[in-house]
């Protein structure tokens, strides 16, 4: 059946202002990745193995089955296609499904790369990337989470076996959380309190096996199984998050993960010549790609819902004419098109930090640790800022789609339900940004001691002007100029970073003041992530970027971005003395009007991303427009619809009808 909603799209496509090809090539980051990331797509999105559009409606053991048999789908493919490790990951990521997969690779196999020795990396990683062993990340336990000090499971040396013993001494000290752990995997990075010769020495990480190689079942002293069913339908249920409790486990000493730090024959503990933070090497990886992550799930989400604004009609016409389009109403506008500019923020500083990541990673083998404070605020701050982001804006979406939206059959509800665990794992989204905070205040009162600020508080090297500097804005138009925008972003992130820091030093000690300030430190850091956010945006426009229209596109994309985040902190700006109310009006003047240079380049902005309709998983968001039809056809293939009469009727409908039938006679 072809609709009319049809051709509303093409319409769309039809009034792009740029070369849309050439879009696709900076959103993907180049043509290589371009040409990976489409066949990949294509690959899963033909085969019926990956079908995913049944999902919501399966039980936890036939989900759980299901993504068994797709996992096990997705290496057979990728050994028979003799796919690099780069095309391999993004045919894992295209399947969609949360598995076991994601923690082998992710975190077990990036853990031992940064935490083995040479010897140890040798070992394991051939064994690893064969998939003769199946490895996950355990470092969460019932008790602590956040507070990684606070870990209770122990693993103390023995000197007569020459083993550690990995032992759990409570309840609260079970693992629970890791992926991949509750029925898949084989072996486990566990973290545990390193104890020798009667002393405690810290956190560090220990290879565990878990299961037999033969049978599958639990090691002995090992009691394993699933924390249980998680928020939302089909999601992250897929994914098998396990508990473990470990009874006095023997394993060799050199399952120890020793680069960092060595325990001798004799139990002697001899820690290397590096910052002890480098235990915590996975997180920053970790964070660094959920960065990336985030850009990806948030133009997923933007994509469906601009188009379906494209396609779906409400009012405005006379005598049953055609309707508005409720893309062209501005409240819809001014709630996607900020959501818009920022899964293209989010894409560039993704990339950004993953060009920071490797900058830092060759330091750290050359021994130079200085940019690790960095890195690690860096990684801890734009993890928290894109996801907290990304998790309200898919949401939002959802409600840009109005009732439809609130169908499975959308794709909105299950990209929420598996995406907002992400403002929890790797870090507490709030524990994270008081991380950022701690590290801005350091950076003030170095200043103080006349220190010149590196990296991405270079800015605040230009502290006197920050503190006075007044806005020069005085027409919307001047809401253009970087250098306005930036001054305005760097001024308010610096001056709230002063108070705090001055407000620090009023009480007794800098812990109190810290703890009693936190609500004030996490808005400094967020405003100091929004400055990374900002300005490397601008710089990505301010390139040379080929395709016609292409840059022009990205620009009016980046003061959205700014402005709108100017007008939604508004408080903050004008409390701080940044700007003035006349110019926030002015800003938000500018931003109007660009949301209507946006608006006929919407639907070809979400083209840009290239996204499959299997990857998209909706019907609202197909690429041809077909809404209607296809939610037609969904809700016929529901489990409910499989009967005119529902079962149950007999049983529980008719005797209910009668007993009416009974009353009314009375
Ligand atoms: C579909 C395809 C997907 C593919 C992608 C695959 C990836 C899979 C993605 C998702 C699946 C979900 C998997 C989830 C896994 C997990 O969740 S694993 C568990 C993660 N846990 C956490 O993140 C715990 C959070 N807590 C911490 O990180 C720390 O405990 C802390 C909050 C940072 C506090 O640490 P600590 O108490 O030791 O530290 P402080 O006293 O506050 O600080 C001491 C100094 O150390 C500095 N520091 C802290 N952390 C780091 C670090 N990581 N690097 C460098 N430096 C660090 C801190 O700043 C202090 O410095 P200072 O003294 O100079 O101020
Ligand atoms: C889907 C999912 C997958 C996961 N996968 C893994 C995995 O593979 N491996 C693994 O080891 N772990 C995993 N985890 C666990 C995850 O890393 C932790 O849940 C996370 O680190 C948060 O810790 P928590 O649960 O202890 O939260 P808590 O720290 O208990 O947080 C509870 C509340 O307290 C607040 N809070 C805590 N500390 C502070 C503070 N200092 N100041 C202010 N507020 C504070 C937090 O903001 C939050 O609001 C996973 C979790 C989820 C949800």
């Amino acid at each position: 059946m072809v609709v009319a909603s049809v051709d509303n799209l093409a319409d769309e496509r039809s009034k792009a202002q740029f070369d849309v090809g050439a879009m696709k090539i900076v959103w993907a980051g180049s043509k290589h990745v371009f040409d990976v990331t489409d066949r990949m797509a294509r690959i899963v999105a033909s085969d019926p193995e990956f079908r995913k559009d049944n999902r919501t409606t399966l039980g936890r053991k036939e989900l759980f089955k299901n993504t068994l048999r797709k996992m096990a789908h997705v290496v057979k493919r990728a050994n028979e296609l003799r796919l690099t490790e780069e095309e391999a990951s993004k045919l894992r990521f295209f399947v969609d499904e949360p598995g076991y997969l994601d923690l082998h690779w992710g975190m077990f196999v990036p853990a031992i790369k940064g935490q083995g020795t040479e010897e140890q990396q040798e070992k394991w990683l051939p064994l690893a990337s064969r998939m003769e062993i199946i490895g996950c990340y355990a470092q969460t336990e019932l008790g602590h989470g956040s507070n990684v000090q606070g870990l209770e499971t122990t693993a103390t040396f023995d000197p007569k076996t020459d083993e550690f013993i990995i032992h759990s001494p409570s309840l609260t000290s079970y693992k629970w959380w890791p992926g991949g752990l509750g029925k898949v995997s084989t072996h486990v990075v566990v973290y545990a309190r390193l104890v020798s010769g009667g002393q405690e020495h810290g956190i560090y990480g220990f290879i565990v096996q878990l299961r037999s190689l033969d049978d599958h079942t639990p090691l002995p002293g090992i009691i394993i199984g699933d924390i249980g069913t998680k928020f939302g339908s089909g999601a992250y249920n897929t994914m098998d998050n396990g508990f473990v409790c470990f009874n006095r486990v023997r394993i060799p000493r050199n399952h120890m993960l020793m680069r960092f730090c060595q325990v001798t024959r004799e139990g002697n503990v001899c820690l290397s010549d590096v910052p002890k933070q480098m235990v915590y090497g996975t997180m920053v990886y970790v964070r660094q790609t959920i960065v990336s992550d985030a850009s990806w799930a948030l133009s997923r989400a933007v994509c469906i819902a601009v188009r379906y604004s494209a396609i779906r009609r409400q009012f405005g016409s006379q005598d049953r004419g055609i309707e508005t389009q409720v893309l062209d109403y501005k409240t819809q506008q001014s709630r996607l098109f900020p959501l818009l500019a920022s899964a293209y923020a989010f894409r560039f500083v993704g990339e950004w930090l993953k060009w920071l990541y490797a900058d830092v990673t060759e330091r750290l083998q050359a021994n130079d640790f200085s940019t690790l404070p960095e890195a690690h605020a860096c990684t801890a701050g734009l993890k928290s800022l894109t996801t907290s982001v990304t998790a309200d804006a898919i949401e939002e979406c959802r409600k840009l789609c109005g009732g439809h939206g609130y169908l499975c059959s959308s794709g909105l509800p299950e990209l929420f339900a598996v995406y907002v665990p992400a403002c929890t794992y790797e870090g507490d989204n709030v524990v994270l940004l008081l991380q950022v905070a701690r590290f801005l205040v350091k950076t003030v009162s170095r200043l103080a001691a006349g220190k010149k600020p590196v990296g991405t508080t270079t800015y605040m090297g230009n502290a006197e002007h920050l503190m006075q500097c007044k806005s020069s804005a005085s027409s919307p138009e001047d809401w253009l100029k970087p250098s306005v925008v930036l001054e305005a972003f760097e001024a308010r992130a610096f001056r709230l970073a002063v108070a705090c820091a001055r407000d620090i030093s009023k009480f007794s000690t800098p812990e109190a003041g810290f703890a009693e300030l936190s609500i004030d430190l996490v808005e400094a850091a967020i405003a100091h992530c929004e400055v990374i956010v900002v300005s490397r945006f601008i710089e990505k426009v301010q390139q040379d970027i080929p395709g016609d229209g292409v840059k022009e596109q990205l620009q009016i994309l980046c003061f959205i971005y700014a402005l709108h985040l100017i007008h939604k902190h508004s408080g903050e700006f004008l409390s701080t003395g940044c700007i003035t109310p006349e110019q926030a009006t002015l800003a938000n003047e500018q931003l109007r009007t660009l949301y209507g240079q946006v608006r006929p380049n919407a639907v070809s902005l979400v083209d840009a991303f290239n996204y499959t309709d299997h990857y998209l998983g909706s019907a609202l968001g197909r690429y041809d427009g077909n809404v209607y039809a296809t939610l037609y056809a969904q809700a016929l293939r529901d489990p409910l619809n499989d009967t005119v009469v529902p079962d149950g009727y007999e049983e529980f409908i008719r005797p209910v009808l009668k007993q009416t039938m009974r009353l009314s006679r009375l």
